[in-house]
């Protein structure tokens, strides 16, 4: 079954309320599909498949309670798993809610329904659906990504790119902050390469201290030094045949990127205290969050050796600039870590969605993966909480006024003129600001503006 774009099924047995749904969600890019029982939703989810499902608890024949809601949520889910499923709740019913999302649906909302409420919900909703399929479609097994997750554009750009120039020996460098992933990159450009089979040896410059580095790099002989009293190879020839992953290349001493830059040219090596050269065969990658070409400038960083790594410079944008990213990479290190003992926890709190959408992520996906990992450790209901992640709001006001600050707040501003303009009216408004209606409820969320209030 395919997962049909700006298809939403609505589940509803209340007639009125469906057809104002129908009515309200209706236009030239979205199908709506209504029915009023289980058995047509499943039927209509075999047919269509629907990437977003508004669902009422109570459906007969079991209208006032909450089984035969609960039922066809979970086989919804297991014909198709991917589905984002709202359910909608009584009053009060914050039990239920919870229940829900344990069971595997998207979010809740909670009746009487505004659904100009319901449409932030629900294009947050296909928002995720469309970034986790662009994923799914990223990583086919002849894409293997070696555990990359990411449905931004950028990164898919990235991902792209990294798939293109894998079978070359290009040298290539990735730029960005720590914990976005760079890694995790050079390691899927060595398994698309044609030396996946041979090692990939990774080795942190910032890590190793001067006076061992060229020893760890390139081996020493018996006696090269006191304490050297046999010969040992280093991580070039380690990494014979495969790739050597040369992390925070921006720490390395300039006496040995003289000599690193001696490898890059001659492919050959000396270990420490000898004298023959040996050529080995190895594809450099490189990596750092330093402003290379700022050291260059500076003369900390040699220039040559810059163009030598530099053949293609990949950035990696930070997470906190990766629309979306945050929700994808945090249901999927939940799926990752809630097993077998934590197999218990299902799910996010509403609360816990919006405080990892809020923060700014200083310390990348790495920090995510890390809170998240504590987080299903630490919940004691089936759903993390705000407060299990553990989020210093601090750490979103260290913020500098930066180019992405200034930009943030011109879009801001647009926006709040096209409302305005527009008389709050949100379709007048996107197409005044020439993005679609889900794009303009996208933002107003992310800049916390309200239609009703843009003020
Ligand atoms: N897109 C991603 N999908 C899944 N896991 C990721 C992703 N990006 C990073 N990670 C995970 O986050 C952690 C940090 O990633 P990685 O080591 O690649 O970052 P880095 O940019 O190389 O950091 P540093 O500069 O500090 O070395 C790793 O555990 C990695 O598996």
């Amino acid at each position: 079954m395919v997962m049909q774009d700006n298809v939403i099924l609505i589940i509803e047995d209340d007639e009125g309320l469906r057809s104002q749904l129908r009515w309200h969600f209706d236009d030239e890019s979205t199908t709506i599909l209504t029915v009023g029982d289980r058995e047509s939703a499943l039927a209509a989810v075999r047919q269509h498949e629907p990437m977003v499902v508004i669902q009422d608890l109570g459906l007969p024949p079991d209208p006032e309670g909450v089984s035969q809601g609960f039922r066809c949520m979970s086989e919804i889910l297991s014909l198709a798993g991917h589905t984002k499923i709202i359910v909608l709740t009584g009053k009060g019913d914050r039990e239920n809610a919870l229940k829900a999302i344990e069971l595997g649906a998207f979010d809740f909302y909670t009746k009487p329904v505004d659904p100009m409420q319901l449409d932030h919900v629900v294009s947050r909703a296909f928002h995720v659906a469309e970034l986790e399929l662009e994923n799914r479609r990223l990583l086919t097994p002849q894409n293997p990504t070696g555990g990359l997750v990411t449905g931004h554009p950028d990164m898919l750009k990235v991902c792209r790119l990294v798939q293109k120039i894998a079978p070359s020996d290009v040298t290539c460098t990735f730029i960005g902050e720590s914990g976005t992933g760079k890694e995790v990159l050079a390691n899927m450009l060595h398994r698309l390469s044609e030396r996946s089979e041979q090692p990939f040896i990774a080795i942190n410059c910032a890590a190793i201290p001067e006076n061992l580095m060229e020893s760890e790099l390139f081996g020493y002989e018996k006696g090269a030094f006191t304490g050297a009293d046999k010969a040992r190879s280093g991580l070039i020839e380690a990494a014979a045949g495969g790739t050597l992953f040369l992390d925070e290349i921006g720490d390395m001493p300039l006496a040995l990127q003289a000599k690193l830059l001696r490898f890059l040219q001659e492919r050959t090596i000396e270990r420490v205290g000898g004298r023959k050269s040996t050529p080995i065969d190895v594809r450099v990658t490189c990596a750092t969050n330093k402003n290379i070409e700022q050291m260059v400038a500076a003369g900390t960083f040699r220039e040559d050796l810059y163009y030598r790594i530099a053949e293609m410079v990949i950035d990696i944008p930070p997470l906190r600039e990766r629309d979306g990213d945050k929700a994808v990479l945090a249901r999927h290190f939940l799926a990752k870590y809630a097993v077998d003992r934590y197999a218990r926890v299902t799910g996010f709190s509403q609360d816990a969605v919006a405080a990892i959408e809020d923060y700014d992520w200083p310390g990348n996906v790495r920090e995510m993966e890390n809170k998240i990992k504590k987080a299903v450790i630490l919940t004691d209901g089936k759903v993390i909480e705000r407060d299990d992640l553990g989020l210093d709001p601090a750490s979103n006001t260290m913020r500098l006024l930066n180019l992405r600050d200034v930009r943030q707040e011109a879009e801001r501003k647009a926006i709040m003129q096209a409302l305005s303009i527009s008389n709050n009216n949100v379709s007048a408004a996107a197409k005044a600001l020439g993005v679609t209606r889900p794009t303009l409820y996208d933002l107003l969320k992310k800049y916390h503006i309200s239609a009703d209030n843009p003020s």
